[in-house]
């Protein structure tokens, strides 16, 4: 059976290498009479690489989460929480070292810079001390912003030097993200629920009933008083209304534990609709 691995096209992404990593490692974990053939899809967004899984086009998605410098990735968190059935199967911890890729011969001759916005923000400190005078347009992809360079060389763009490798263009600058520990956390997504025992992390999503005081407080507090620890929070606008809020955990337990079991029954008491992502482990990648 071939599987289909949805990432953020075109080739050459962050998230490719992300998935090119996971294909590698189901190829060592797989049985070794497995069947199974694996295929990388790119697609030209995240929203629409979660989408195909939804409407059965692949069975795998490879999405980026959240970054040591920027944070979370609003259009993973948004394309989850409305397609409500995905299930996260691992997340990957990814290195990220981005380059400034262009035919200019020095960075006086630069005057546009694209790439994708969270890479145009985690390189930003580096933008405004080199290239302080530059218009940054944001383009659904590092790979996409590759597109056009050899014709305009006061054009650069931000991506991986593996990428500037694939397409054979020159690199002026390398190392350019303003920390030097930059790293993305990617989660690898399935419409099935992921089963082995060994899940170290659950993430879920809720509403509250209503905005009054203490509402998120007594979610909380149902983990504060069962030990459990969370290792991330976050809001996203509900869309609805001004001011209404959903909220994303990650939470550092099994869903399956009896621990969890209970903070989980407890939660549906104060929560409007309760979402939960599935739980999984975490694998960094090194590089
Ligand atoms: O544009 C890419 O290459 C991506 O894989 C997307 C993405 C992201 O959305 O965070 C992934 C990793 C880096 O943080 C920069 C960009």
């Amino acid at each position: 059976m071939n599987q289909k691995i949805a990432h953020l096209g075109p080739p050459g992404t962050y998230a490719e290498q992300a998935a090119f990593f996971y294909l590698n490692w189901l190829k060592a974990h797989s049985d070794i009479n497995s069947q199974r053939s694996f295929e990388l899809c790119p697609y030209s967004t995240i929203a629409q690489s979660l989408q195909a899984i939804a409407d059965k086009q692949a069975e795998i998605a490879v999405v980026p989460v959240e970054n040591s410098i920027e944070g979370s990735v609003n259009m993973t968190m948004d394309s989850l929480w409305q397609l409500g059935n995905l299930k996260i199967q691992l997340a990957l911890v990814l290195p990220i070292q981005h380059t400034l890729i262009s035919y200019a011969t020095s960075l006086d001759n630069i005057k546009t810079v694209y790439s994708h916005p969270q890479a145009l923000a985690q390189c930003q400190e580096w933008i405004s001390q080199f290239l302080p005078n530059v218009n940054l347009i944001p383009r659904n992809s590092t790979t996409e912003a590759l597109q056009g360079l050899e014709e305009e060389v006061t054009t650069a763009a931000i991506s991986s030097s593996r990428a500037a490798q694939l397409y054979n263009l020159p690199i002026l600058a390398r190392g350019i993200n303003d920390y030097p520990e930059n790293c993305t956390r990617f989660w690898v997504v399935s419409r099935e629920e992921n089963h082995p025992v060994d899940c170290t992390h659950t993430s879920l999503a809720f509403s509250v009933p209503a905005n009054v005081p203490g509402a998120l407080m007594k979610v909380l507090s149902v983990f504060a008083h069962l030990g459990i620890n969370l290792s991330r929070i976050e809001s996203r606008p509900t869309k609805r209304y001004l001011g209404e809020y959903l909220f994303y955990l990650d939470i550092e337990a099994d869903v399956n534990a009896q621990i969890m079991k209970s903070a989980l029954e407890e939660l549906r008491n104060y929560t409007e609709i309760l979402k939960i992502f599935g739980s999984y482990s975490v694998l960094p990648i090194n590089l």
